[in-house]
């Protein structure tokens, strides 16, 4: 199980490959080892900075790979998870040919003794999040920066879209708007009525744009950037005609398992959004674009491994096309919802000015819509969500969303 959770690792950190991915081509093994290696390779990865720097002054010289691999599991298990430092220890060393099992073992059990303080004494919440996400989030919500990377430290909760008149599965708790929310940890296959298919994995924040279009029954609505079909859900469960127009075949294919598990239907366009040409145009139309996806970092703790900065720039420039797209497929009067998983005010806000440049309205949101979450309004009337708002709930993934009209 340390042996897939260092390959996790690995492949995420040198091969720069999705954490999901990854999992996915780990060798056959146990749910619970899977589950397990997930978990060891997403704290080591969520406080990497920290972990570093507690090793740092224990090592004389840099180790080889392998060794340092082993110490980060080794100290992610007993600084972050709590793994009785017998465990930890032996565990980690396990993994390290002989040669370099007393460097290991004598290294970890100086973290079991002096670690704990060690890694309280660090700005954990600096050396966890990469310089240039930090200072983009300082420039934008100034000393919260802090509060956004102290809740991706954490596991987010399991939340659960559900439909209409499904009932709220054990120890699930009913948000404000809507979400079913289980204690982080919970796995979506151990719920019982998972296989009943009366809801699906969202996130809360994830589940505002297609509240916010507010889809009426019989309305023509498409979905763009529509896998793996959580949006999707919402507006065929409204009983929407929904189109969702998807690029990605692979993805397509998710969609299309996830709706027919939910005995939901949609029609998928598997196309390329910027070169679709809807026969009729749209009463409303929800863009998910695809972004930098620093708002889930809670949930994705390879993102920032993942993405460089100019990455977000590059983003930028794909999602305008994309606006256009929906703009022109709209009829007049119809509504737009734009949203992006982001942090980065380029991939929101910074997008706003340039709907407004093709003519279309904002329709701003008002504080009815989103109750009990009046803090992630903005004076705007968009809607800007942080992991650290709604502390008292545990959170919600960082999202921002528009809602614009095309004039009659
Ligand atoms: C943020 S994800 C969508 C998540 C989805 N809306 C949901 O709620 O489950 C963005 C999606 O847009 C798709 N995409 C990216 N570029 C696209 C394009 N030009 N046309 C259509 N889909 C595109 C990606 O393949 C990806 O599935």
């Amino acid at each position: 199980m340390r042996q897939g959770a260092a390959a996790l690792i690995e492949a995420v950190l040198e091969r720069r490959r999705p954490l999901e991915e990854a999992l996915d081509a780990l060798p056959a093994m146990e749910a619970r080892d899977r589950a397990a290696a997930h978990r060891i390779a997403s704290a080591v990865l969520r406080r990497l900075g920290s972990i570093d720097a507690v090793l740092e002054p224990l090592l004389r010289r840099e180790p080889p790979d392998i060794a340092r691999a082993a110490m980060r599991i080794g100290v992610a298990e007993l600084l972050v998870l709590g793994t009785p430092a017998h465990a930890a220890v032996s565990a980690a060393v396990a993994l390290v040919p002989q040669p370099l099992r007393g460097l290991v073992n004598a290294v970890l059990r100086r973290v079991a003794a002096e670690g704990a303080e060690a890694i309280e004494a660090l700005d954990g919440e600096r050396l966890d999040t990469p310089g240039w996400l930090w200072g983009s989030w300082h420039a934008a919500y100034g000393p919260a920066v802090r509060a956004i990377a102290r809740a991706h430290r954490l596991p987010a909760p399991l939340d659960l879209s559900l439909l209409p008149g499904a009932a709220v599965p054990e120890g699930g708790v009913l948000l404000p708007t809507g979400t079913v929310r289980l204690p982080a940890g919970t796995r979506f296959t151990d719920l019982a009525g998972a296989g009943e298919a009366r809801f699906w994995a969202q996130d809360a924040a994830a589940a505002l744009p297609a509240r916010l279009l507010a889809a009426r029954a019989g309305e023509r609505v498409a979905d763009i950037g529509a896998a793996p079909g959580g949006k999707t859900a919402q507006l065929a469960s409204a009983g929407a005609r929904v189109t969702s127009v998807e690029k990605d075949a692979r993805r397509a294919e998710r969609l299309q398992a996830n709706l027919a598990r939910l005995g939901l239907e949609a029609e998928i366009a598997v196309t390329d959004a910027t070169a679709w040409r809807p026969a009729e145009p749209f009463d409303a139309i929800l863009l998910d674009a695809p972004c930098s996806a620093t708002g889930t970092m809670r949930r994705h703790p390879d993102v920032p491994f993942l993405k460089r900065p100019t990455d977000v720039a590059s983003l930028v420039a794909l999602q305008r096309p994309l606006i256009q797209a929906a703009a022109a497929a709209l009829r007049p009067g119809g509504r737009l919802v734009f949203a992006t998983c982001s942090l980065q005010p380029e991939e929101g806000e910074g997008q706003v000015g340039f709907a407004a440049s093709l003519g279309l309205r904002p329709d701003p949101v008002t504080p009815d819509e989103l109750p009990g979450l009046a803090e992630a309004l903005t004076p705007e009337g968009h809607v800007r969500t942080r992991p650290d708002l709604w502390a008292e709930h545990g959170g919600l993934d960082g999202f921002f969303v528009a809602r614009f009209r095309k004039p009659e």
